[in-house]
């Protein structure tokens, strides 16, 4: 204790600050500015170091002890912070809270904002295209609340629901960061395991009172039920966390959240966590790989390409939404003229929703500030076009959209056009704004003129060809002498400084008029301030116009690029039925067929689905004959239609479906220590115990994970079960290697056979890729191993035990023909065991000894040499 008091004693007074501040945040990286840098000590700085690759230091903090350091200048923070964030680091600013000029010893400092990876402003951290949400979930007993706030929007939801929903929304909205109680920790790490960055808040946040209060006193109003979520308590207490949280991170300027919304789990298809990864839908599973999103996202704002991929993880299952949507969509592609008109309008208005929350936040700067200029400006001829149309529902848009008249015609009178970024380096407003302003303008730029004439006067009647009137922070303005010229200097000249090479001098006259001009300075500055503030606070009043005039941008930008997309792909408009049917012509899968080869086209099938005669579908086919394509395909033509897209068919219709299930290739869980069968079982129990009337359920290769009995009694008790479900009828479609399912048919009506076609020539197949009636004679494994260049000895051995496995159909008698099996007769030659051997043999088998001139025949025989290794 003695000791520890000795070293408080010890510490410098910057160093006690430094670590009473950090105590506060012990959590956070804390970035603590001194004079004109940044600084990081300790841990702190050794992390700092390593992430952004800067030097790491020592400094000795007074008698203590020596402490570790890394810094940068205050001004290469937008640089620094984005790096520490994404590297998943909690970053604390810590502010001088006063000017060093006016104070005495140790200036104040404190933290004016805490950066973690769901929270931020920073356009650097924040990707444009998407949302950066906040999470933050409660673990009720039997249900669990979530909600999601994007900080850099003002976008705020909530809802409640099974593990199993709020897993799915987890997946869907993909948060940067995720909060939840202490308590809760076991259960969270159940659900979120590492996939999610997380932060734990202490218990008594996470109650209701607390955070329904929390709520209204946010949003000032008596109650919730105007937003739809009184009765959501545990969806209440997750959002209430999240005000909280936000709070606890400095973050206290949100007028921007101006409400909250439910997250209306009715209106939405479900689609499981593992459709959404299955399908591809925002992100791919592989690296490189092509996510649907990618295909139909050609929006153009960045808020359009964000209400895109909400639009992607949520479609709707209301006939008359999609309607509406694809009527839009159906409108602009008919009106090619129209659709230009807008698109050159969207292509101005930049990312206005995050515009207008820097507003409220009173972050935006004079850049910034034209950019909302020109967006409002930009709005103005959509609104204009909307209203012009012939569809009712752009009419409606149209009318929605606030012109902010007010705030266009101030900013566009008193903004400079090319006003810099900071407020402090001037000129960011207009002359004939402020009387006093351009006074001083004036003054500023006559007292400039006048030094460049005294600068003149002086070397004439000097003879000093070399003098120069200069600035700096220490002395102001000064005349610079070489030593050349020293002893032409006038005596009334008072020397400051001396140089190497020069002398610098003041004269009275020259501190007369540094004293105007740096005054005039000061004054323009305060000026300028003090309308740009006002044109800040003007433009708050707007928030909510143009957020919603954002919203409505968004919305337009979504529709188009649906019509652009779906000219430029020769995609088909989907009729959207409140029936049990789903028909699909000449469908088309949206990715691979914008993937295929020059010269390759993608073959389209027809998928029929009803309830009765038609529920399931058994799809056999070798490997690779475009099984999963063709699942995948059904899958997002009815996604796409009801997200209100066109879709990649010649004609559909789509019986509106309000689950999608999919179980799609065996999983690659195993680098989690997961078997695959084990995740495949879980996965379609999952899809077993949620099925409704309305559910499309995708299945492929159920039971590859097993050995064939296994999985081929698994996969049979599945199709009956989907089969006989005493209340649904889930449309499925069931891709399998094992023909035996086949025999399905011919016991249950609502069962019917498909094979994707194959040829056979000879003994090689050709892949027609055409979905055809009826089911598969027998599998193609063997096939397939030739083409993946298995060496042919053990082609022909698979041919011959499969030939004597055939021979016993019986499922009974497998172990004793496998006793029996006869010995194999095929010697493995040395061409077949390398295939460095195959490939000289290739190069042999392809010389014409007729033509090959010696020489020739040397140089071949030397690379077939080489290509043995010799
Ligand atoms: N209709 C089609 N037209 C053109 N190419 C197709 C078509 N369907 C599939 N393909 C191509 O064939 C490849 C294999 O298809 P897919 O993965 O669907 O086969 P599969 O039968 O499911 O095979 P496996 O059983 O091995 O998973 C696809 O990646 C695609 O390139």
């Amino acid at each position: 204790m003695a000791k520890e008091r000795d070293n408080e004693v010890k510490e410098t007074p910057l160093m006690k600050q430094y670590n009473a501040i950090k105590a506060k945040h012990p959590g956070a990286l804390l970035l603590f500015r001194v004079g004109d840098f940044y600084e990081t000590f300790g841990e702190d700085a050794i992390k700092a170091s390593k992430v952004l690759d800067i030097v790491l230091t020592k400094r000795a903090n007074g008698a203590a002890s020596h402490i570790e350091l890394a810094g940068f200048p205050h001004h290469s923070l937008d640089t620094y912070l984005p790096k520490l964030v994404r590297a998943g680091n909690r970053v604390a600013i810590c502010d001088q809270l006063e000017d060093p000029k006016d104070v005495k010893g140790i200036v104040k400092r404190g933290v004016t904002e805490l950066v973690t990876p769901g929270l931020s402003f920073n356009d650097n951290v924040l990707d444009k295209r998407k949302n950066n949400y906040l999470a933050s979930v409660y673990f009720g007993k039997e249900t669990l609340g979530i909600s999601f706030l994007d900080l850099s929007t003002g976008e705020f939801m909530c809802s409640e629901g099974s593990q199993s929903y709020i897993e799915k929304l987890l997946q869907s909205f993909s948060p940067s960061e995720v909060i939840y109680s202490k308590a809760a920790r076991a259960k969270a790490q159940e659900i979120l395991k590492d996939q999610f960055t997380t932060f734990h808040c202490e218990d008594w946040v996470f109650q209701l009172d607390y955070t329904y209060d929390k709520l209204t006193e946010h949003f000032g109003t008596a109650n919730l039920k105007g937003f739809g979520i009184e009765t959501l308590e545990h969806g209440i207490i997750s959002a209430g966390a999240i005000l909280y949280y936000l709070e606890e991170t400095e973050h206290k300027e949100v007028k921007h959240i101006s409400s909250i919304s439910r997250i209306a789990e009715e209106k939405y298809v479900w689609l499981d966590k593992f459709t959404i990864r299955n399908l591809e839908l925002v992100y791919s599973q592989q690296d490189g790989g092509v996510p649907l999103i990618n295909i139909l996202d050609q929006t153009i704002t960045p808020m359009g390409s964000r209400m895109m991929k909400k639009w992607m993880v949520l479609p709707l299952k209301e006939k008359e939404p999609i309607e509406e949507r694809l009527k839009v969509v159906d409108y602009f592609f008919e009106s090619p003229d129209l659709s230009e008109g807008i698109l050159g309008h969207l292509k101005h208005i930049g990312d206005l929703e995050r515009l207008i929350s820097k507003v409220a936040v009173g972050r935006i700067n004079p850049r910034e500030m034209n950019q909302l200029k020109r967006a409002l400006k930009n709005t103005l001829p959509i609104k204009e076009i909307l209203k012009e149309s012939k569809n009712s529902s752009l009419k409606k848009l149209s009318d929605q959209i606030s012109s902010c008249e007010f705030l266009l015609d101030k900013i566009e009178r008193e903004l400079q056009e090319d006003a810099p970024m900071l407020i402090h380096q001037g000129g960011i407003i207009k002359s004939g704004v402020d009387d006093e302003l351009d006074e001083y303008r004036n003054l500023a730029n006559t007292g400039k003129d006048y030094l460049v004439a005294l600068q003149q006067r002086e070397t004439q009647r000097t003879g000093i060809s070399s003098l120069k009137v200069a600035f700096n922070k220490v002395f102001g303005y000064y005349l610079e002498v070489t030593n050349a010229h020293k002893d032409k200097v006038p005596q009334e000249w008072i020397r400051k400084q001396t140089l190497v090479n020069a002398e610098r001098y003041i004269t009275p006259e020259l501190k007369e008029y540094e004293e105007k001009i740096l005054n005039a300075e000061d004054r323009m500055l305060a000026i300028e301030q003090k309308y740009f503030l006002a044109l800040v606070l003007d433009a708050s009043e707007y928030v909510s116009q143009i957020q919603q005039n954002a919203r409505i941008l968004a919305t337009v930008d979504c529709l188009l690029s649906f019509s652009v997309v779906a000219k430029k792909n020769n995609y088909c408009r989907p009729k959207i039925a409140e029936t049990d049917s789903l028909e699909i012509k000449d469908g088309r899968h949206p990715v691979i067929e914008r993937q295929l080869p020059i010269g390759e086209e993608y073959v389209p099938n027809d998928i029929y689905l009803d309830n009765e005669s038609q529920q399931i579908i058994i799809i056999t086919g070798p490997n690779m004959a475009g099984k999963s394509a063709l699942l995948r395909q059904t899958a997002l033509i009815v996604l796409m239609a009801q997200m209100g897209s066109f879709v990649p068919a010649s004609y559909s219709r789509i019986g509106i479906i309000d689950k999608v299930f999919t179980r799609v290739g065996a999983s690659d869980n195993l680098s989690k220590g997961e078997s695959t069968f084990m995740v495949e079982m879980t996965e379609t129990a999952s899809i077993l115990n949620n099925l409704s009337d309305r559910s499309l359920v995708l299945m492929d290769e159920i039971g590859r994970g097993t050995s064939t009995y296994d999985g081929i009694s698994i996969a049979w008790s599945i199709v009956e079960f989907l089969h006989n479900h005493p209340k649904f009828r889930a449309k499925t479609l069931f891709a399998t290697h094992y023909h035996e399912l086949n025999q399905l048919a011919e016991d249950f009506p609502k069962i019917k056979n498909f094979n994707v076609s194959v040829k056979e020539v000879g003994n090689k197949v050709i892949f027609m890729r055409k979905l055809k009636e009826g089911g598969s004679e027998h599998s193609f494994g063997i096939h397939v191993a030739q083409m993946a260049g298995m060496p042919n000895p053990i082609v022909l051995r698979a041919s011959e035990i499969m030939g004597h496995l055939e021979k016993d159909k019986e499922m009974n008698a497998p172990k004793d023909r496998i006793k029996d099996m006869p010995k194999s007769n095929y010697q493995l030659s040395l061409f077949d065991a390398d295939p460095k051997f195959k490939e000289a043999q290739e190069m042999l088998s392809a010389i014409d000894i007729n033509t090959i001139s010696p020489i020739e025949a040397l140089i071949k025989l030397n690379e077939i040499k080489k290509k043995l290794g010799n």
